[in-house]
């Protein structure tokens, strides 16, 4: 079977800064989820630009659906992306005076293979997420902005869901999520995950999240012996 993500002797440096992530091995069958932890600055959203295909490491090998995202052109690499992930992004990235259904569908734009995969019109699979999400109706020809955040990320979530993409990457989903809201949406999350058979992979700082996870692991861990931290 042809693992969902696989990562070999992977290394990433920001310009002119030193070596930040340097992982020797990574993988995840299709329809796994991974928790991965570990303190802020610590490389984890980078880590996740990569899985994207958003940053280009320096060396290594990083497969997704057991594709090359290093020697991809640019522009295969968007396409890429737009057909087969789905991402949650720490600060939304939604387009502030679209409409709630209108953002979710924006996923399907540039994803005919996205589009292919609706069981349904897009704006009422559209609505079907935001519904499962639990995002009133009354909310759902709002332009976003007027939204809480709380809201907004409920709304990034559907986008992400949307054309049952094989990855689903999120960057703290739950961070503003209050402690109810954020069970419901882990439960929605993981349910929506299983039934679109999408991988998922979760980073968060919240250790609350953790035991949800049978699949948990830390960056430091990750990143090699000379960055580990006992316990993190
Ligand atoms: N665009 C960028 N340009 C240069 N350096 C960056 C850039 N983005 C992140 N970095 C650096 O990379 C390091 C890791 O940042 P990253 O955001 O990946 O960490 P993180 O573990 O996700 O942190 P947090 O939990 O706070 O979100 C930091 O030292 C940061 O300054």
């Amino acid at each position: 079977m042809v693992p969902l993500l696989s990562i070999h002797q992977l290394t990433f440096a920001w310009p002119g800064q030193a070596a930040l992530l340097n992982i020797n091995s990574l993988s995840l069958a299709p329809g796994e989820r991974l928790f991965i932890k570990g303190p802020s600055g610590s490389g984890k959203s980078t880590l996740l630009g990569l899985l994207a295909g958003i940053l280009r490491p320096g060396q290594g090998r990083l497969e997704i659906l057991g594709r090359d995202l290093v020697r991809m052109t640019a522009s295969r690499r968007d396409r890429f992306r737009a057909d087969h992930l789905g991402y949650i992004f720490q600060q939304f990235n939604l387009l502030p005076y679209l409409s709630v259904v209108d953002n979710v569908t924006s996923a399907l734009i540039f994803s005919r293979h996205k589009r292919r995969q609706l069981a349904a019109p897009p704006r009422q699979e559209a609505e079907r997420l935001l519904s499962a999400l639990r995002l009133p109706p009354s909310l759902w020809q709002q332009p976003v902005h007027k939204l809480s955040i709380g809201q907004q990320q409920r709304v990034a979530a559907a986008r992400a869901l949307i054309g049952r993409p094989a990855l689903v990457i999120a960057d703290e989903p739950t961070s503003a999520l209050d402690a109810d809201s954020r069970a419901a949406f882990m439960a929605l999350l993981f349910a929506e995950c299983e039934q679109a058979g999408s991988g998922l992979v979760f980073v968060s700082h919240d250790a609350g999240l953790e035991p949800l996870f049978t699949n948990v692991v830390s960056l430091n861990q990750l990143n090699g012996a000379a960055h580990a931290e006992p316990g993190l």
